[in-house]
């Protein structure tokens, strides 16, 4: 019964998961088609659900009922590790006592068997997210820039064709948030990949998105272009949430 369609990457249909919660249980349902290479923000409210929807995805979190489709495959039977996916996120993606190319070079291989070849990979990943010679420093000693540079390495030398980000962001200051969205923006150019990212920021919605899915109360309550999205007025909750851009310094 699997339609593939080649221009939809991930496929949540009718996917449920209930939370025991308190007070109250809570049931998030999603159902949305996400198109491949194409820059998906995933948005709403704290509490709307947009890191569980990634967390389906990249196979963290199991529904309760419905189906993930990722490349037009069940994903149900799939382990994270074998999802054709990278997942980036918001901080504790690397390994304090691993240099930084040992760190990269996982995105590889788990066990660390890497070859002549895997090693020019790295390297060249690090000079595509600008850290040439900073093969041999330990993750403590970055700034959070450079780390988050380190994740999106790990994620280049892997070469999933669907890139997971978890509000990659939100640690950084405006100056390098600018600087990281610059770089995915490139990066997704350059390699055409999906990339859905989940952000709380109307800026990042602006500077890098394609397609907006925007998230209420455990619902997908809008789905579109993120142009479309950009100039909405209404329902109050967007409205809300677009006002809310940060003041000009
Ligand atoms: N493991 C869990 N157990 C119980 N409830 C959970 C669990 N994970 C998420 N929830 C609940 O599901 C809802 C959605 O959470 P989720 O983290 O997906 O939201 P979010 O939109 O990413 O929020 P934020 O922007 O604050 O990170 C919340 O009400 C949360 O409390």
């Amino acid at each position: 019964m699997t339609t593939t369609d080649p221009t939809i990457a991930v496929r949540l249909e009718n996917v449920a998961v209930r939370f025991p919660g308190h007070p109250a249980p809570r049931t998030l349902l999603f159902d949305a088609a996400i198109e491949s290479g194409r820059i998906t923000a995933i948005t709403g409210a704290s509490g709307s659900g947009k890191s569980t929807l990634l967390n389906l995805v990249a196979g963290f979190e199991t529904p309760d009922a419905g189906r993930v489709s990722i490349l037009g495959e069940d994903a149900t039977p799939i382990p994270p590790a074998l999802r054709p996916v990278s997942v980036i996120f918001q901080e504790h993606n690397l390994f304090a006592h691993l240099n930084v190319a040992t760190n990269v070079g996982l995105g590889i291989s788990p066990a660390l068997k890497l070859d002549g070849e895997d090693r020019e990979r790295i390297e060249r990943a690090l000079r595509d997210v600008g850290l040439a010679g900073f093969a041999r420093r330990l993750p403590p000693t970055l700034s959070g820039g450079e780390r988050q540079r380190v994740a999106l390495a790990r994620a280049l030398v892997r070469h999933r064709p669907i890139l997971l980000l978890d509000e990659p962001f939100a640690a950084l200051d405006p100056g390098l948030r600018q600087e990281m969205g610059d770089l995915l923006a490139a990066l997704q150019e350059k390699e055409a990949s999906t990339i859905l990212l989940v952000t709380h920021h109307a800026d990042d919605v602006r500077r890098l998105a394609d397609r907006v899915l925007f998230l209420d109360d455990g619902k997908v309550a809008l789905h579109e272009e993120a142009d479309a999205f950009l100039r909405r007025t209404e329902p109050a909750a967007v409205a809300r949430f677009l006002g809310a851009r940060s003041p000009a310094p």
